[in-house]
């Protein structure tokens, strides 16, 4: 297989609540992408017996494992989110072993040279809010940026996830500024409408990708 044969990787970036799950599922079901999404690996490795858990629970205090065991997310995020040098401490344990989880993933996804439903190889999409702060832009071959304003993702979140002001505020104080994602990002897909008008957009955009064979045209 050539350098140009190999499955391409679409990294999907933007903030908290911006509706990248959304668009990774039309990619996904409209166009036979292999989704990998960073939020899901951070949270596998840390299952107890993942790669992060011993570490997280000596770094942070065994107050964080719940009576099952299992790392309490909530008191987590109440920790992290806010204070700075800890959401940086976090960071520095979990995202070198989601990178090399998700490098991994990536190699055996080209090796399987997964088929779209047109029977040629498809395209690889890797979501994350932190994609360049977890240092996975060296693995992606363009970087997509999934905007709506902060208002629209408070609301979304506030309504879907239960999150209350203060926290979706405090995520979002703790990411990139739209500016830096707009700066890294060489496609815009606009979420803050319809998911109609979101699907048009993404088809669009995969469609200026994908030759007439079907491939990936990066
Ligand atoms: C603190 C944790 C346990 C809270 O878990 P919880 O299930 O409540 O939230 P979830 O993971 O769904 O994240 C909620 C939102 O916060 C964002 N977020 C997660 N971690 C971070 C971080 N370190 N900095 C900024 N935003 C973050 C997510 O992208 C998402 O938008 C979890 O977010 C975590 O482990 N974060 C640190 C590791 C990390 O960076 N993970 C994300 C990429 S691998
Ligand atoms: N265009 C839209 N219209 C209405 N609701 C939407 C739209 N896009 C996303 N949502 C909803 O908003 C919420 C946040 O979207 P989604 O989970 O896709 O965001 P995300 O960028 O993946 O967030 P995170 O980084 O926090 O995981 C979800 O409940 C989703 O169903």
């Amino acid at each position: 297989m050539t350098e140009d044969d190999r499955m391409k990787v679409i990294g999907v970036t933007g903030g908290m609540g911006a509706g990248k799950s959304e668009v990774l599922r039309i990619m996904e079901q409209d166009f036979g992408a292999r989704v990998i999404l960073a939020d899901e690996v951070g949270r596998r490795l840390m299952e107890p017996g993942g790669a992060t858990y011993e570490k997280i629970l000596s770094e942070f205090g065994r107050e964080f494992a719940g009576a099952d065991g299992k790392i309490d997310r909530q008191k987590l995020a109440r920790e992290i989110f806010g204070d700075e040098e800890k959401r940086r401490k976090i960071n520095s344990i979990v995202h070198p072993l989601v990178r090399q989880e998700i490098e991994e993933e990536i190699a055996e996804a080209r090796a399987e040279k997964l088929l779209n439903n047109r029977g040629v190889p498809s395209c690889i999409a890797v979501e994350s809010a932190l994609l360049a702060e977890g240092g996975l832009e060296g693995c992606c071959d363009t970087l997509w940026y999934i905007y709506a304003s902060p208002e629209t993702r408070i609301r979304r979140v506030m309504e879907n996830r239960g999150y209350t002001r203060t926290k979706a505020e405090q995520v979002i104080n703790s990411q990139m500024e739209e500016e830096e994602y707009r700066r890294i990002c060489s496609v815009m897909i606009d979420n803050s409408g319809a998911l109609s008008d979101t699907r048009s957009q993404v088809s669009c955009e995969m469609r200026k990708i994908l030759d007439n064979s079907g491939r990936m045209n990066l």
